[in-house]
């Protein structure tokens, strides 16, 4: 029987639960201030445009927390040690705040934290800590974080077999490999982040570089994507950009790899799938995407050692 009960405390940036509750996120992530009409309207329609009707997207963190939790179970079966999955959003319910106020009524007095989303900057996952050891500090809840795990090796294999199985469709419809350029994908953040040395780049290069290596790759190159629409300078060069760019280099064959989200969001599904794949027609290039982690088995193997190690290290 399990004598001590650790929580993880599992973070997200969030999505709506429903198209009406596209204004009251979008307010969220505006810290406060309402988006324009336009602006809005702007962003519905992206929702409306991925999801007819039906909105799934909550439903993948959902089953990766639930994943999770089963891992950890697997893991943990005979052992007096019980990890209890808590989700934590940056920008919709359950928030961060709330996690960690469900898991002190629960009794917890541990934590594991851990994001869904592989690489660090100051501005995501960051921003996610800082508020989880804020609210934790209120509570007394002694909680230590994983702030990254952008090279685990069970996150590069399940990656490099995700480039590889769509380069062997790429060779089953006549492409070479080295015909088919690789863009490795990450959201883009300000420009700012690199004068404040913050690891975000480096992080998504170098697991750029383990795929490409593990999968023999041939040619691949990184680029950002679905930049905020804001005065200041974003990272660049952006995904339409370079795809303009392999137009002028003759590249006819694109495999996007977008490894900075980990499951199916707006930004692979209507940036990606939607908007890139319309220039791709139009520069008469054949465009494909891996497919997301989502419930991928190796990633949750990822988080779950993830965690575990962090536990052992601190609350042993
Ligand atoms: C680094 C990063 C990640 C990856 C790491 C991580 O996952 O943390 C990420 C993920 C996500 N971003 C998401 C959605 C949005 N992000 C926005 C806006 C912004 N993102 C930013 C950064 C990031 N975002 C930033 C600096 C802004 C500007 C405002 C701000 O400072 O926050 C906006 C506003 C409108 C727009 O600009 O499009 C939306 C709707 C969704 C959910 C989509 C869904 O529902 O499927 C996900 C997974
Ligand atoms: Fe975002």
């Amino acid at each position: 029987m399990a004598n001590k009960k650790i929580g993880v405390l599992v973070m997200s940036y969030g999505t709506p639960a429903s198209l009406d509750d596209v204004e009251a996120y979008y307010t969220h992530i505006r810290r406060g201030n309402p988006p324009s009409p336009e602006q809005l309207k702007e962003l519905k329609d992206r929702y409306e445009a991925i999801v007819g009707g039906v909105f799934p997207l909550r439903e993948n963190t959902d089953n990766q927390v639930a994943g999770l939790q089963q891992k950890l179970n697997e893991h943990t079966a005979g052992s007096d040690v019980e990890f209890v999955c808590y989700q934590g959003l940056k920008h919709a319910y359950p928030f961060i705040e709330d996690g960690i106020e469900d898991m002190v009524k629960d009794g917890i007095t541990e934590a594991v934290g851990i994001v869904l989303a592989p690489h660090y900057s100051i501005m995501s996952v960051g921003s996610y800590l800082k508020r989880a050891r804020e609210t934790s500090e209120k509570h007394g809840l002694n909680i230590s974080y994983i702030e990254s795990y952008h090279l685990h090796p069970q996150l590069i294999e399940t990656l490099a077999n995700r480039v590889n199985s769509k380069l062997e469709m790429f060779e089953e419809t006549g492409a070479t490999r080295e015909q088919v350029r690789v863009l490795f994908s990450a959201h883009s953040l300000p420009e700012r982040i690199l004068s404040m040395g913050d690891p975000y780049r480096d992080q998504l290069l170098e697991t750029s570089e383990a795929i490409a290596k593990r999968a023999n790759v041939p040619s691949w190159q990184f680029t950002w994507q679905s930049a905020g629409r804001t005065a200041e300078p974003w990272l660049g060069p952006d995904v339409l950009d370079t795809m303009q760019e392999l137009r002028d280099e003759q590249v006819k064959y694109v495999l996007v790899a977008p490894i900075g989200f980990v499951s199916d969001h707006l930004e692979v599904l209507y940036d990606l799938d939607i908007e890139a794949q319309e220039l791709a027609q139009e520069l008469d290039m054949r465009l494909m995407r891996i497919d997301s982690l989502n419930t991928d088995p190796l990633y949750m193997e990822v988080l779950a050692d993830e965690v575990i190690r962090k536990s052992k290290e601190v609350h042993v």
